[in-house]
């Protein structure tokens, strides 16, 4: 089931096109990664998706219920965590979030069980500073712990990485993934290798245009270019190799770095046994073979330019 859908939404800010034909759709319990250079449109199709900015035309569906601006029901399904989250410092993050249960009409005893099972899941059950003393990481790690705690079929967070060092981002990641199983989640970021490590499926921003969307495993593989690489055993003469190599009347083409060898051809899988087969007759020994796998990072820029 679809937990969020946007149908051919479009948003101007005066005479400029922000958001062109917008659609894409979120699975229940998968992890959604929004991708986009600064200023492509995320924090604005954010915006619409919460209500608090009006779309021009088109439809934006939470829980197949339509979001209505300045109505914000549809928002009872979602929690948001802002790229900054900003707290009462004064307060410890189990009396923060009896603060936030309360306001939102939680019973004590929901208050009470949720606090601490999310505390847990973020890691702060044991943690009774003050919330101005934390570290950035900390103060993320609260915020998703708030905005899971009126259980919320969605998760929204504006780049909840970003700020990170590599600790704090692989935290938050781990986070993310096990929140998974309790909701559903869309991040907006620009950082990759965020996205290749907890994401299902992507969608790319490009000047409010959706340039590529789908389910990660199906990207790599339609952008996977036929390229096997190899590396030979030290001992043997690579260009050696790759002269023999690209004799073979399915390699397309050959490059050599140090003991590397990366071997263009028409289809890889076909190709391999080819390349195998030639390898033992002519003795050569190889300490790696792979079929290359492009990183988002490579498709990102071959879709963005
Ligand atoms: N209220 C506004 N009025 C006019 N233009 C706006 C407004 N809000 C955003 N924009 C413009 O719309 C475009 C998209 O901005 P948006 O903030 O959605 O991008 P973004 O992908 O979230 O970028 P970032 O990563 O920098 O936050 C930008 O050109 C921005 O300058």
């Amino acid at each position: 089931m679809a937990v969020l859908e946007l149908d051919k939404v479009n948003k101007k800010f005066g005479d400029m096109k922000v958001i062109s034909d917008l659609s894409f759709q979120v699975t229940e319990h998968s992890v959604f990664g929004f991708i986009g250079k600064n200023g492509a449109g995320k924090t604005t199709t954010m915006k619409m998706i919460l209500g608090f900015l009006q779309q021009d035309s088109g439809a934006i569906r939470v829980c197949g219920e339509k979001v209505s601006y300045g109505n914000t029901k549809t928002n009872r399904n979602i929690g948001y965590l802002p790229d900054v989250p900003e707290y009462y410092g004064y307060m410890n993050p189990r009396e923060y979030l009896r603060l936030c249960g309360e306001i939102t009409g939680l019973s004590k005893e929901a208050i009470r069980s949720r606090t601490g099972e999310l505390l847990e899941l973020v890691g702060l059950e044991g943690v009774n500073r003050k919330v101005h003393g934390f570290s950035r990481g900390m103060k993320q790690r609260l915020g998703i712990a708030q905005a899971l705690l009126n259980e919320p079929k969605l998760l929204i967070c504006d780049e909840p990485t970003s700020a990170l060092d590599p600790v704090g981002r692989k935290e938050i990641l781990d986070i993310l993934s096990l929140a998974k199983d309790r909701t559903t989640i869309l991040f907006s970021t620009h950082i990759l290798s965020d996205v290749e490590r907890i994401c299902d499926s992507i969608g790319v921003l490009n000047q409010g245009k959706l340039v590529l969307g789908g389910n990660v495993a199906d990207i790599r593989h339609k952008y996977r270019k036929d390229i096997i690489g190899l590396e030979i055993g030290g001992q043997y003469p690579v260009e050696k190799a790759a002269a023999g190599l690209k004799e073979l009347a399915f390699v397309n083409n050959i490059h050599i770095s140090g003991q590397r060898i990366e071997v263009e051809v028409h289809n890889a899988e076909d190709s391999g046994a080819g390349i195998l087969a030639f390898l033992l007759k002519e003795n050569i020994p190889v300490i790696r073979y792979e079929i290359m796998e492009p990183s988002l990072e490579n498709v990102f820029l071959e879709v963005v330019g």
